[in-house]
């Protein structure tokens, strides 16, 4: 599907048996300066809907006292917050009447009720294959606000990732021919104390890593370095995918640098890795099954079979898919034109 300068929507699909909507498909231009970029893609959506979006994961997920700090902040946004993310963030709040602070908040948000999963395989060729569902609160307005974007440049997909409008950094994408990576949320209890001190001693947000990575890592090597190494804001898993054999890894964040480096062996039988929203050595929660299911779905599956097919079908496997999955990507870097993101509803 095409996308104009603003955004194409997908048609609802029958997919391997199951229906599920493509997302709208957008271009953001980064030949635009970032006030103006993702105007043409906001259009296509309602502000009243995306005021009343905002306002309520305020209301719902941030502390009085976070909102109190971070409001005066943005008074200050060019020295706390880097480019792009700053002119993007303004260009939206002033097209949209919302203040800036609120817009920074927004972009901030992280941690409520996220039960992400991530899953990174090889085949019996040598294909790399990346999956993730992504779950989170507010899926009621979330599902509406799903986006797949492509970032062009010259003419070109430079990147390409899937997000929530107004939403400026992401957690899920792809630099094609190169690498893609998602994260999963990394719990470690009340965030926020240390991610507004984090953020404003300018650590970045774990989604603006991802983004910047995309938009500047060469190949395989240096994205995972970068996604190691650089300083942020909070705690998270990192799941990078290549182009070649092996080139497939979890990283284990701390806040200032990599706890673990997880990667695939597929000469020792480790052809996949699954991560949820726990540390891989630890075993998970008894009440949460999501890593058990996934494991036991790609063992049924094989090597030899794993695909992008059979990949959304081991994401669509109770309770990996669950009442929080607001979305699924598969994408394998090497076949960029096959990124694929549908929305999930309970079915
Ligand atoms: C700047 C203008 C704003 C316009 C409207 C923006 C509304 C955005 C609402 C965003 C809601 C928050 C999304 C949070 C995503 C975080 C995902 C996460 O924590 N994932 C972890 C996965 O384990």
């Amino acid at each position: 599907m095409g996308a104009g300068w603003g955004c194409a929507l997908g048609l609802g699909l029958l997919l391997w048996g199951a229906a599920a909507a493509a997302p709208p498909l957008c271009n953001v231009s980064l030949e635009q300066a970032p006030q103006q970029r993702w105007l043409p893609a906001l259009r296509h959506f309602d502000p009243a809907f995306l005021r009343a979006a905002v306002a309520r994961v305020i209301d719902e997920s941030v502390p009085k006292w976070v909102h109190a700090v971070i409001r005066p902040v943005a008074k200050e946004l060019e020295s706390f917050i880097p480019q792009p993310f700053a002119g993007e963030i303004l260009g939206m709040c002033k097209a949209l009447g919302i203040s800036v602070g609120d817009g920074i908040l927004v972009n901030l948000a992280y941690e409520f009720s996220a039960f992400c999963t991530s899953i990174v395989a090889q085949d019996s060729k040598g294909k790399i294959y990346h999956g993730r569902n992504m779950d989170y609160a507010f899926g009621d307005i979330l599902r509406k606000m799903t986006i797949d974007v492509q970032f062009m440049q010259n003419g070109q997909v430079a990147y390409k990732g899937t997000t929530f409008m107004g939403y400026v950094g992401l957690w899920t994408g792809q630099s094609p021919h190169k690498f893609t990576i998602s994260g999963d949320e990394r719990d470690k209890g009340r965030w926020w104390e240390n991610a507004v001190a984090a953020f404003l001693s300018r650590n970045v947000p774990v989604s603006w890593l991802v983004r910047d990575t995309l938009s500047k890592a060469a190949d395989f090597q240096a994205a995972v370095l970068k996604l190691a190494a650089t300083p942020i804001i909070a705690d998270v898993y990192y799941i990078v995918a290549g182009t070649s054999p092996k080139e497939g890894v979890v990283i284990t964040r701390n806040r200032r640098g990599p706890a673990d480096i997880w990667p695939l062996e597929p000469t020792a039988g480790a052809w996949f890795r699954v991560e949820t929203n726990y540390d891989h050595w630890v075993a998970p929660p008894p009440f949460d099954k999501r890593r058990t299911a996934a494991i036991k779905a790609l063992n049924a599956t094989g090597w030899d079979n794993i695909n992008f097919e059979t990949l959304f079908q081991v994401l669509s496997v109770r309770p990996v898919l669950n009442n929080y999955t607001i979305y699924t990507t598969v994408m394998s870097a090497a076949v960029p034109d096959k990124y694929m993101t549908r929305i999930r509803t309970w079915e």
